[in-house]
């Protein structure tokens, strides 16, 4: 049975004071959670250590957003795995296309991420997705096979969640249509050598629209920026209904 896993990212949101007032307007809205599935926040490096706390003993899993390949050295400005690990982080961001867009990941610097981050025992989100103007030239399925093949060399992929996030759908409520949404996951986990990847979809995922992603049969979950950072936007998605 695939794992349902329903992330919030948090991007460059939330003090450590804010990420507090989320998780009292939040965690009171589990009680009616089905057990079937894994929620996970993914907050800034600086908001970890008080989630991990204040988490202890929820059902609320802890995430980060990056990840060097390195366990220690000269690397201004990174965090290592067993950094992540010692604030008791279990899961971490990888190629997110905001990091390769922004901040130079590469699948070269992506695939050395996520080998790092499970070596140490962190369950990598590994993010794919194709530009509006590759969509447009018909290019969606080819880059996000290209992003496979570099990504995943030498990645255990039973330690492994996928997001799919086409990048014109990011913050911009242009949500994919979720038949096609669920048209090119299933493309990724036929790429796949273990068919049980978890894999999620990403992009403008709201209250009013997850009820129908996670209706898709291939659709595993979601990954969510912008609603996850209001609480009862993020309970809702966290409590979607089975439509049957
Ligand atoms: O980038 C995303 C999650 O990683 C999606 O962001 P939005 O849900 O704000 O579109």
């Amino acid at each position: 049975m695939r794992k349902v896993i329903i992330a919030g990212n948090w991007k460059m949101y939330k003090t450590q004071a804010e990420a507090l007032d989320f998780l009292r307007g939040f965690l009171d809205h589990l009680n009616e959670t089905p057990d079937d599935r894994e929620i996970v926040i993914c907050a800034p490096f600086t908001a970890l250590g008080t989630l991990s706390k204040n988490l202890h003993g929820s059902r609320v899993r802890v995430g980060a957003q990056n990840v060097h390949w390195e366990d220690a050295g000269a690397f201004t400005g990174e965090i290592s795995a067993p950094m992540l690990v010692e604030l008791g982080v279990r899961y971490v961001v990888v190629g997110h296309s905001e990091r390769r867009q922004y901040f130079g990941d590469t699948d070269v610097t992506v695939n050395l991420r996520l080998r790092a981050a499970q070596t140490h025992g962190l369950i990598p989100i590994l993010c794919v997705g194709e530009t509006k103007q590759q969509r447009d030239a018909n290019e969606t399925e080819a880059v996000i096979i290209g992003q496979l093949d570099k990504d995943l060399r030498g990645v255990d992929q039973e330690r492994l969640v996928i997001a799919y996030e086409p990048i014109w759908a990011i913050g911009t409520g242009d949500t994919c249509e979720s038949e096609e949404a669920n048209r090119i996951i299933g493309l990724i986990r036929s790429k796949l050598n273990y068919p049980d990847v978890p894999i999620q979809y990403g992009g403008s995922v709201k209250p009013g629209n997850i009820d129908e992603i996670m209706a898709q049969p291939e659709i595993d979950g979601a990954l969510v920026g912008g609603a996850s950072l209001i609480p009862n936007d993020f309970a809702r998605i966290v409590n979607y209904k089975t439509v049957v």
